[in-house]
Parts: structure tokens; C-alpha cells; sequence
């Protein structure tokens, strides 16, 4: 055997699955007795009816199993089982496109070539592929045109079918399934996609399964291999063209002037007489492909003893380095000890030893979460609409309480300009991030299924992000509001601002837990609407008579601790108010009945505090709770998300 061949049969990938049995909760069988074996440099396509198992399959292919379901049978890759760490270095592209729809296409790329490229190759590098891939898909017109949704156009359906493909092109995998890629698409680009993945394939002596629903003619010749399912079950395997000659020779006859494709799809329609007998040879089949797959199994076993041998004989043993190259599959023997019977158990048993995954830094990924959160998080936060909105609510706030008078008529609207204002910057980003953090994470969800990244760095990243942005809607708010009304000095001016910015950053926490607290987004507003709900009326600004025994009630309410923040903080610095003719307030009525004409009838802001219904907290005991909650929920957001959610 020479030395290329062996190479050769070294890089040779097979992916098989083996008698795979898929039962879903309520005891209903989606796929039975499953087999499918595909080569490197082949690409296989899954057909069949609506409803008939692809999905499934390449679901259970990549390790994705529909909850509280049973799965028997085996899916290996080179005959050893595939772990959960070999099917992150798969490709998957499944039906839907999930993208951040604001985000443009080259900026979606590098974010992928960032967390899905290893750390040890250069920015330069990582460009040049993604280059490669724009150029190989035919995407580069539109590199610069944002993804897009529902709402705003974007990409076409085609490229963006194109956009998902690149992101899972840039590495390279040895094996990649693609669900339906051509959904959507016409035609002649449909053909056109699996062109290039024909090529692709060759080049790159990768595996590729598709499934697909009904091919042109012209596309169907692009697969090498077919698996057409019926009812889960198989009903043809194998080489695309013995296909017309395996089914003329269980007495289902093709119709010459049929698409083949067309052919294969009518005949396990349920209206087919041939269903039944189409599947009973499908089982038969299938019994057969065990055994031919075992035998199979038992001779690579001993062909990676022989390769073994080999590379340890070509003399790599005297340095003590030996390394087997099987596709991706890479193992390194340090030890001068090395011996072929041992590697060869390992390969069999240890998938620890195998680097088939490219491993990305926390810090990385970190990085890259990082400039796309911003990306993503500064068009939600500070969008136009939000820019305008603040602008408004800044005006009419400043409008309303332009200069109020200090007199006892206006303590009222003084402390109403102060609790809107407080409430205001505390309400906004608490439904905001219950809003955008579920669309966040259904995309976030999506990559990480195939392992991307750590939740803990995609967390931290969006908070550091995004505390940032969320110090803007409050500043550019407060700051004109506060001088307009003209509350106090410079020294409480800070202060409040300090102290909201931090109250409306803990806000966006609790909206982040509410966020999560269960798979129902509308469960969780309305959630979140009783909550808020519950803080404004337990709160004390609109009723002062609490029963008693519901009196702790107040202390749940977050806004409660920033808006006492500001009473002192203002009340106690701002000029005193004057007194009324009659006045309420006893400090009034005592100096105009002492007679003493020398002492001022004003209501200092201490007075006036010392009046509220509420308990009012010291300054101290308010910034420490607002602080603990900035911390508490955002650490809580993540205990949920990481073990609860289990995003
Ligand atoms: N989690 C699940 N629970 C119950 N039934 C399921 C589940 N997942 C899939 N099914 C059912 O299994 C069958 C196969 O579904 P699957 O999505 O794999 O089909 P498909 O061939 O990909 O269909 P299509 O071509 O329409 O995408 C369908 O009848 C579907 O309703």
C-alpha cells in the first residue's frame, strides 16, 4: 500500500448512523430503524414527503433531540460514537436564518469568524477566510447590507440562505448538514447553491447531508447519494443513479418522462399503492445495511491498527512524536513509550485525546460578544425612537415645572416633578430589556446549540456593553430637567444623577429576571406589568393609608429607595419654601403667632421631609439598596439563565 493511498484512506470521513429509533413524548415513533452512511467528498441528500422525519434526523444527526424523547441506535463518525464535543466541530444550517436582523452582513461574518476560528490564527487570517467565503458563496455586493426581519429589508431570502452557509463554511467542517437550504429559492439558484457546495465538497473532502424537499432535475444530479424517508421510515438508499433501477426492480416502474425526483417523491405519497411494499423492502434493506455496516466497523478497527503501525514503523517513533492525521481527527503521542496497540485503544475508547474542536478563549469570545452587543444593544437603547421620545419627555418636564415658585402651594408639584422624574428613568429600560433580551435570547439560544460560546461570556459582555448606553436616556433627561425646575445645587444635582443612572442600571437587571422567568414571553409581561404595578401603589405616593399588616409591602418597591434618594438629597440643599396664607404647616403658624416679624415665614426642606407619610430611609440606607439590587438581579438574571433556562 503506498504511502498516498494510506493518506487518503486516512482522510477519509464517514459519518453513519445506525439503526436510529426516535420516540417522542406521547409514545409517538418519528424515525424507525434509520441507516445512512456518508463518505467525504459526497454530499448526501434526505428526501421524502412533509412530515416524514428529515428534520428529525439531521436534528438527532447534529445531537439535537426534541425533549423528553427516546433515541436508540448509534450515530458515529469514523466508527466511533460522536460525542457532544466531536458535533461542535460540525456545521449545521438549519431552516431558519437567526441573525441580529440590524446588524450588516460583514459584521455577522467577523463576529462568527471570531468566535468560530481558533484563537491561535491571526485577524489577518481570519479576514482572508471570510473573504474566501464571501467570494465562494458570491455574496461580496452585498457585504456592507444589513441582514434585516420582518420589519426591515435586508438581505434577499436567497442570501440570506447564502449568509447562514458562509457562517458555517468559515472553518471549513469535515461534516456539514444543511436543513432545507433550498427553501425559498428558485430554482436556478437553488441549483446554483449546490454547485458551489458540490464543489466545495470535493475540495475540501468534507461530508455534506442536505435534506431537501423537491429538487429540480438538475439540482437533484448534483447528489451523489440519496436517503429518501416515508413516515420515518426508510424507503430508499443509496446511490442516486442505481435509484430508477432499485425501485424497476421491486416492481415500481418509473415513468420515463418523470423527474426523477418528482418520481421518487410520488411514489411513498400515502396515496401510493407501492407505499407498503416501497417500505417493507426499505426494512429489509435496513437489516441488511446493519450488517454491512458492522462488518464494516470491524475492519477500520483493524485498519487503524494498521495505520498505526505504519506511522510508528516510517520511523516518527524515534523522536517520540507521532501523529495520526484521520480526517480532523488529530492524536499526539508524546511519550518515547509509544506503542500502536495502545493508541489504537485510545482512539477507540478516548475521545478526550481527539481535538476535533477549535478552541476559541473565554476571552475571545468575550471580545467578539462584546462588539456586536454593543452593535446590537446601541440600536435598541439609543434608536431614534428613543432618542426622539426622551427628547419630549425632557421638554414637557422642563415646560411643565419651568422655575417652579418655592411656596407651599407648589411642595406638591416640586415633590411630583421629583418622583415623575425618578419613576420615568426607572420604568423605561426595566420594559425595554424585558422586550429586547427574549428576542436576544432566542438567537443566542440558536448559536448556542452548536457550542459557540460560554453563556457566561455572552452575559458579562452584554452587561459591560450596555451599562454604558443605558447612562444616556437618564443624563439627557435629568440634566436639563433638574435646572429647568430649578431643584437645587450643583452638589445634589451629581448626586441624583448618580444615584438614578444606578437606579434605572438595576432596573434594567429586574427587567432581565422577569425576562426569564418563563418560556412565555407574554407570561412574563404580564408578570412584569404587576410587578411595576405593585411599586408604584405600594410605594406610598398614591395612598398613604397601607393597612398595616400589608405595610412591608413598600419595601419591595425599587422605586421607592431612588425617589427618597432624591427628596433628601433635593429637599434638604433647595431654598425654603414660602409659607401659605393660611399655611398647613405648624413651623409657619408658630412664627406668625409669636408675633416675632423678624423670624421668616418659610418651610425649610428638612420640614417638609420630616412630614411625609413614608418612613424615609437615611441617604446611606437608600444608596446601599439601590447597589445591592444593581448587583443582586443582574447576578440572579445569570443563575437563572444559566441553570433554570439552560440557554
Ligand atoms: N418534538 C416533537 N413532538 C411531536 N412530534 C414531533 C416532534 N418533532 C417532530 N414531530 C413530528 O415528526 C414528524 C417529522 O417531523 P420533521 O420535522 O422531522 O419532518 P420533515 O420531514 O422535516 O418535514 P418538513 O419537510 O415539512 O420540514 C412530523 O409529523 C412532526 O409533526
Amino acid at each position: 500500500m503506498t504511502q498516498e493511498t494510506l493518506q487518503q484512506q486516512q482522510q477519509q470521513q464517514v459519518l453513519t448512523v445506525r439503526g436510529v429509533n426516535l420516540t417522542v413524548e406521547g409514545g409517538r415513533q418519528i424515525l424507525h430503524n434509520v441507516h445512512l452512511t456518508a463518505k467525504s467528498g459526497s454530499m448526501l441528500a434526505v428526501m421524502g414527503p412533509s412530515g416524514s422525519g428529515k428534520t428529525s434526523l439531521m436534528n438527532l444527526i447534529c445531537g439535537r433531540r426534541p425533549p423528553s424523547s427516546t433515541m436508540d441506535g448509534e450515530i458515529l463518525l469514523n466508527n466511533r460514537k460522536v460525542t457532544s464535543r466531536m458535533r461542535k466541530s460540525f456545521g449545521y444550517v438549519t431552516q431558519e436564518d437567526v441573525f441580529f436582523s440590524q446588524l450588516t452582513l460583514k459584521q455577522t461574518l467577523w463576529f462568527f469568524s471570531q468566535v468560530k476560528l481558533p484563537s491561535s490564527m491571526t485577524a489577518k487570517d481570519k479576514e482572508k477566510r471570510v473573504n474566501e467565503v464571501v467570494e465562494l458563496l458570491q455574496l461580496t455586493k452585498c457585504l456592507d447590507t444589513k441582514i434585516g426581519g420582518m420589519s426591515d429589508q435586508g438581505l434577499s431570502g436567497g442570501e440570506k440562505k447564502r449568509a447562514n452557509i458562509a457562517c458555517e463554511l468559515l472553518r471549513n467542517p469535515k461534516v456539514l448538514l444543511l436543513d432545507e437550504p433550498t427553501s425559498g429559492l428558485d430554482s436556478s439558484l437553488a441549483l446554483k447553491l449546490m454547485e458551489i457546495l458540490g464543489r466545495w465538497v470535493v475540495e475540501q473532502s468534507s461530508i455534506v447531508v442536505t435534506s431537501i424537499h423537491q429538487p429540480s432535475s438538475q439540482t437533484f444530479h448534483e447528489f451523489h447519494e440519496l436517503l429518501l424517508l416515508a413516515d420515518g421510515q426508510i424507503a430508499y438508499s443509496g446511490r442516486r443513479e442505481l435509484m430508477v433501477e432499485y425501485f424497476e426492480g421491486i416492481g415500481v416502474p418509473f415513468h420515463k418522462h418523470w423527474n426523477a425526483a418528482d418520481f421518487m417523491l410520488e411514489v411513498v405519497k400515502e396515496s401510493s399503492q407501492h407505499k407498503a411494499h416501497i417500505l417493507e423492502n426499505g426494512r429489509q434493506f435496513a437489516e441488511r445495511a446493519k450488517q454491512e455496516q458492522q462488518q464494516l466497523a470491524s475492519a477500520s478497527a483493524s485498519q487503524v491498527h494498521l495505520n498505526l503501525s505504519y506511522q510508528a514503523d516510517a520511523g516518527s517513533r524515534q523522536n517520540g512524536l507521532a501523529g495520526l492525521d484521520e480526517g480532523s481527527v488529530r492524536i499526539r503521542f508524546t511519550s518515547p513509550d509509544f506503542s500502536p496497540q495502545a493508541a489504537a485503544a485510545k482512539l477507540q475508547d478516548d475521545s478526550e485525546g481527539v481535538h476535533l474542536v477549535h478552541e476559541v478563549s473565554w476571552w475571545t469570545q468575550f471580545l467578539a460578544l462584546s462588539y456586536r452587543g454593543f452593535l446590537v444593544s446601541r440600536e435598541a437603547i439609543l434608536s431614534v425612537q428613543v432618542l426622539v421620545q426622551t427628547a419630549f419627555v425632557a421638554f414637557i418636564v422642563s415646560v411643565l415645572w419651568f422655575q417652579v415658585a418655592k411656596t407651599e402651594n407648589n411642595i406638591a408639584d416640586f415633590i411630583s416633578a421629583i418622583f415623575f422624574l425618578t419613576s420615568y428613568v426607572t420604568f423605561a429600560p426595566f420594559f425595554e430589556a424585558i422586550m429586547t433580551f427574549y428576542a436576544d435570547l432566542a438567537i443566542v439560544r440558536h448559536e448556542r446549540k452548536s457550542g459557540m460560546y460560554r453563556i457566561g461570556a455572552y452575559y458579562l459582555a452584554k452587561m459591560v456593553v450596555e451599562i454604558p448606553l443605558l447612562l444616556v436616556v437618564p443624563i439627557f433627561i435629568i440634566a436639563p430637567a433638574y435646572w429647568c425646575v430649578g431643584f437645587a445645587d450643583f452638589g445634589a444635582f451629581a448626586a441624583f444623577l448618580v444615584v438614578i443612572t444606578l437606579n434605572s442600571l438595576a432596573s434594567q437587571g429586574i427587567g432581565i429576571v422577569f425576562s426569564l422567568l418563563s418560556t412565555n414571553p407574554r407570561t412574563n409581561m404580564t408578570f412584569a406589568f404587576i410587578y411595576m404595578i405593585f411599586c408604584f401603589l405600594t410605594g406610598g405616593f398614591f395612598t398613604k393609608s397601607i393597612p398595616f399588616w400589608f405595610d412591608w409591602a413598600k419595601y419591595l418597591s425599587y422605586i421607592r429607595y431612588c425617589y427618597h434618594f432624591g427628596l433628601i438629597i433635593i429637599l434638604e440643599r433647595t431654598d425654603d419654601f414660602r409659607c401659605g396664607e393660611p399655611s398647613l404647616y405648624a413651623v409657619c403658624n408658630r412664627n406668625s403667632t409669636a408675633g416675632n416679624s423678624t423670624a421668616p415665614l418659610t418651610i425649610p426642606g428638612s420640614v417638609i421631609l420630616e412630614l411625609q407619610p413614608d418612613t424615609i430611609l437615611p441617604v446611606w440606607a437608600n444608596i446601599i439598596v439601590t447597589v445591592c439590587m444593581f448587583f443582586a438581579f443582574r447576578l440572579l438574571g445569570y443563575v437563572i439563565l444559566r441553570f433554570c433556562r439552560k440557554v
